[in-house]
């Protein structure tokens, strides 16, 4: 493949009388690392969501590896994102009766891979977001900012070829947002990676390698120039 890893072209996308997408395009590069920014309500998440594969644009082409991701069947798209695709949300949204190391673990139980092999991995992972510590614990005993790094080992466990990250910095404080976002960008390149990222706040965007904005379902490319 030479072309870029994951496109969109010219999406439009309404709920109801809404429409939240009109026009937006976007293309990422295999490993690349782009922000998309926007003010409230411009359509960000929905676009998010439409390259993932969970919401399917009204008009436009989403497509993946050159691969038409809207002509997909519902169980063709769900493969794709258990196989190519990690997501982290503004709140971690583990699972709260699982531990720390049985949640990063759960992708690749999902994928058919054994317990003690699912756990080596995960544990793994743990180490590497800083959060070995936590293994046995639950969700609901432990910090916001703990919970999107057990949240970014859960994304990378499975190796995905793209990261999809929404508002993953929502929640925290600047100190354990910054923390977030380095070892998210650092295990993204590490891996090769791509990562979209969804933010509101600038200094969580300029850890991208480019920038997108979107104002009225519209996307508008900034090079980035520092
Ligand atoms: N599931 C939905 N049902 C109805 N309206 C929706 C839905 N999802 C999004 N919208 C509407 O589409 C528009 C774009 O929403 P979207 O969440 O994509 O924007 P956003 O830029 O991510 O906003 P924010 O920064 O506030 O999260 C908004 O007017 C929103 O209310």
């Amino acid at each position: 493949m030479t072309g870029p890893l994951l496109v969109a072209d010219d999406l439009h996308r309404s709920f109801g009388p809404t429409p939240a997408l009109a026009g937006a395009s976007l293309s990422v590069a295999a490993g690349e690392i782009v922000s998309i920014m926007g003010p409230s309500g411009s359509g960000k998440s929905t676009l998010l969501h439409c390259l993932a594969g969970i919401v399917s644009p009204d008009s436009g082409r989403v497509a993946y590896q050159d691969r038409d991701v809207v002509a997909m069947s519902d169980r063709e798209r769900s493969a794709l994102r258990r196989s190519q695709f990690g997501f982290v949300f503004q709140f971690g949204q583990l699972v709260p009766e699982l531990t720390c190391l049985e949640n990063v673990a759960l992708p690749l139980r999902l994928e058919r891979v054994r317990r003690s092999e699912a756990e080596r991995r995960a544990k793994d992972w743990l180490d590497r977001l800083e959060v070995t510590e936590l293994a046995g614990k639950r969700p609901g005993e432990i910090s916001g900012g703990q919970g999107q790094r057990v949240a970014v080992a859960r994304a990378l466990v499975t190796a995905p070829r793209v990261i999809f990250a929404d508002e993953p910095t929502g929640a925290l404080d600047s100190l354990n947002g910054e923390r977030v976002m380095r070892l998210l960008t650092g295990a993204a390149r590490d891996t090769r990676a791509a990562v979209v990222l969804v933010t509101h706040e600038a200094r969580v965007a300029a850890y991208a390698d480019r920038e997108v904005v979107v104002r009225d379902g519209r996307t508008r490319d900034l090079a980035r120039t520092a």
